[in-house]
Formats: structure tokens, sequence, C-alpha cells
């Protein structure tokens, strides 16, 4: 299992480009089931969700054409099996995003739950709960949900909660139902955003993405289409907060500070100098960081992918914060690892309360999770001596190339065997 090893105590600096987003990609795939004609992607990041979802397409009998350095063709015209096998969804939870669109064109859907995962529980009622106001029959058995509809029939739907996967789910679902569907108390995420954009380019009537009601008129079918997918906004913040902590100065290119007001607010708030410019970000860090306390929330608030990482630079931070986790029952599984790098750190109930320590020192850790890991990186580019991090796998699923990036900002990272 491919470990990292980190020699802490180098400033970042210098330029990198940020990758094509995580989970923007990764429900803009699952559009290329909604149609039988060629959808071509352009700035897909090279990560193992991107493989595991495009080997799960394949098994379906979408075509997957390589193109280029970070392009794709996809073609839903051989789609012949709606089934998403626990196998493949068990290794990532962005596979029931397969649910709604396999429904839509096929009339049927075959797909394992998600089940839980380090971070906490994924579940997905909400998700059937719009599919059967769309006037499917939906059974769960045996850990698969099993979807029917002749045609699905637009219908008002108010999920109980912000859901970011639901929202998307049903608004591929949606696109080719019979008549209007609303979508209220819809995620507003960017990455919702960039999947309507998607959509609308295939020949969807969507409105009001990015806000909470978003409206979508059904159609009898979808084209093929050209799309660019959006830069990873949760990437751009981790390179910032391992700036921030090793008190660097990096700008980062194809990127954009449009979709990371409240990250960059708070990294001003710790003191860090940010320059926005139309596709790039530079900061400069201060001499010592303050500490900056925080609550996850749904898009436009602070987001819970971002958490860990803030957790990491508080560790070094002058002074107190609170981070409070809203999203997931148990995202602070990075805490006791960073503590093992020095970190004074206290769980009460979804607060965790840091107070900053003037130097975390080297030591061997493990991965939890794919942001928890993103932690441990910057814990360990501050920490003086080595870090070796165990399981990277985890980190592998979201960052491209994250060692040959870090070096390019002059950090010493080796992956080792
Ligand atoms: C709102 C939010 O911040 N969502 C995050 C969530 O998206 P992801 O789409 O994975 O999760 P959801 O947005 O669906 O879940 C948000 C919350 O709603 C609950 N829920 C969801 C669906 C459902 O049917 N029933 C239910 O109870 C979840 O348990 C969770 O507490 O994790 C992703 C990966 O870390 C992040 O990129 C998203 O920003
Ligand atoms: C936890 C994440 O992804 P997933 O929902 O795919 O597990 C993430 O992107 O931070």
């Amino acid at each position: 299992m491919d470990k990292l090893l980190i020699q802490g105590g180098s400033a970042l600096s210098g330029e990198v480009a940020i990758s094509g987003a995580k989970n923007a990609a990764l429900p803009i795939l699952c559009a290329s089931l909604l149609t039988t004609e060629p959808l071509h992607l352009t700035n897909v990041p090279h990560l193992n969700d991107i493989s595991t979802m495009l080997r799960l397409l394949a098994e379906m009998g979408v075509g997957v054409t390589m193109d280029g350095v970070d392009g794709l063709v996809l073609n839903g015209g051989g789609l012949n099996n709606p089934i998403a096998s626990y196998e493949m969804v068990k290794t990532m939870r962005a596979s029931i995003l397969v649910l709604g669109p396999l429904l839509a064109r096929c009339g049927e859907a075959r797909v394992s739950l998600p089940g839980g995962c380090a971070i906490g529980a994924r579940p997905v009622d909400q998700h059937i709960k719009g599919l059967q106001a769309m006037g499917a029959e939906v059974k769960v058995e045996q850990g698969y949900v099993h979807a029917k509809a002749a045609r699905l029939k637009g219908a008002r739907i108010c999920t109980d909660m912000v859901t970011v996967t639901g929202t998307e789910n049903l608004m591929m679902a949606a696109c080719l139902a019979d008549g209007e569907t609303i979508i209220e108390n819809a995620a507003r995420e960017p990455e919702v955003v960039d999947l309507a954009n998607c959509l609308v380019s295939m020949g969807a009537r969507i409105s009001g993405a990015g806000t909470d009601v978003i409206r979508i008129h059904g159609v009898d079918k979808l084209h093929g289409a050209t799309h660019s997918i959006m830069p990873d906004r949760i990437e751009t913040g981790t390179y910032l907060c391992a700036a921030a902590a090793t008190g660097g100065d990096i700008r980062l290119v194809k990127t954009s500070a449009a979709y990371l007001d409240t990250v960059v607010d708070k990294l001003m708030d710790a003191g860090c100098e940010i320059t926005v410019e139309r596709d790039a970000i530079r900061l400069v860090a201060p001499q010592r960081l303050k500490a900056v306390s925080l609550r996850t929330a749904p898009y436009p608030a602070f987001p819970t992918d971002m958490q860990a990482q803030f957790m990491a630079i508080n560790c070094v931070a002058d002074g107190v914060a609170t981070i409070r986790e809203t999203i997931f029952e148990n995202r602070f599984m990075h805490v006791n690892e960073l503590m093992r790098l020095g970190a004074n750190i206290q769980i009460e109930g979804n607060n965790a309360i840091v107070r900053g320590v003037d130097r975390l020192e080297g030591a061997t850790v493990m991965a939890t999770d794919l942001r928890a890991s993103a932690s441990l990186v910057i814990a360990a580019l501050v920490a003086q001596g080595e870090t070796l991090i165990d399981r990277i796998y985890h980190l592998d699923r979201g960052y491209e190339r994250i060692e040959e990036k870090l070096a390019k900002l002059g950090a010493s990272v080796k992956r080792v065997h």
C-alpha cells in the first residue's frame, strides 16, 4: 500500500495548476447515461474515483474513449445493463448518482445502497422520496434500490435537508420526465450548477440552478454536447491552506476564487494576504497565523470538505479556534492523527477546540478519509522532521498527482511503497 513520506519545514512557493473538480466530474459523467449521443468532456481530473466511475459506466454499456490529456468521450448509445453492484458502490458513494439517469432513460435501475463510510452515514432516503414523488415504484431489498417507472412524471419535491447528490440525482431524472419538476430546498453548490450547465448544453430545460428552487421542464430526449469541468474549489482551498500553514507564497492557476468566498475570508481572517485574478489566486502567508473558528454548512457557507484542512492550520496558529461540523457526524477522524504530530485538540460533541502550538513534530500517521488525509499532509509539511502518512489511497481518490504538485511548490514529498 502506498505511503507518503514528507520532510516538513519548507515554506511552499511557486505556481501550480488546479485540476478539474472531482465532485463536479462524477455527476457529469453520469449525465452521459441520459443520451444515446456522445458527451465530450474536458478538464477531467485523473483520480481513482473517476476511473471507478468510468468502469461502472462501461459495465453498463457506455463507451468510454480517452481524448487527449484530460478529455473523455462517453457514448451512452450502448447502455444495456442498468445495474450498479455493491462492489463498485462500496468504494465510491457517488455511484448512487447513476440511479436517477438510469431510471429516466431505461425505465428501471438496480443500484446498491452506499451504506456508511468513515465520515458518517450516507443515507439516500431523499433521493428515493423524490423519485417516488415522480411516480417511480421503489423497493429497497438486500441492500439494493430497485426503481421502476415507464416514464417519470414531473413533481414538486421538497427535500428534508439540503442534499447535494440528492439534488443532482433528481435533477438528472427530471430532465427526461413528463412535465415540470420543481426541487425546493435544492443544494446551491457550484458543482450542482456545473452539472446543470452540462445538462442544458445537452438540451435539458433547467432554470434556477445555484438557487434553492430548481425547475426542470422534462424533454423527450437529450443530445450530445461538449463540456469543460469546473476547477476543483476544494483542491484549490487545500493548496491555499498548505501555503498558509507553511508560511508560503503561492499562485494557483486554472482556478477561480468565485466559489471560495468563505474559505478566502477565513484565510484573510487568519492573516493571509490574498490576491484574486480572473483565473488565478495568490496567497502570501503571515509570519504566524491567527486562529479562526468556523462552522460547516451547505453552500454558500463554509464547506465540510475544507474543515479538516482548516483544523490543520489552526493547529499551528496563535490562539484558540472552535470548529463545528454540522454535515457529517464523524468527520473528526483526523483529530487523533493530528495529535500524534503534537496538536492540542479537544473534541466536545460536534465541536473541536483547537489550541495552537508553536511546533508540530513528524511521526507515522494514518489517513482515514479523503480530506482527513489532506489535513495530515498540511500538518506534515509544517512539522519538524519526517512524517510517514499511511493509507494514502484515500488521497488518490480526490487529489491529482499531489506529490508532484507539492514538489513543484518546493515541498519534500516522496511516494513510497
Ligand atoms: C450539504 C453538503 O455539505 N453536502 C456535502 C456532502 O455531499 P453528499 O451529496 O455526499 O451528501 P448530501 O449533501 O446528500 O448530505 C448532506 C446531509 O444530508 C443527509 N442526507 C442526505 C441525503 C439523504 O437522502 N438523506 C440524508 O439524511 C446526510 O446524511 C448529510 O448529513 O458530502 C460531499 C463530500 O464530502 C460534499 O462535497 C458536500 O458538500
Ligand atoms: C468525502 C468526499 O467524497 P465522497 O462523497 O465521494 O466520499 C469528499 O469529496 O470530500
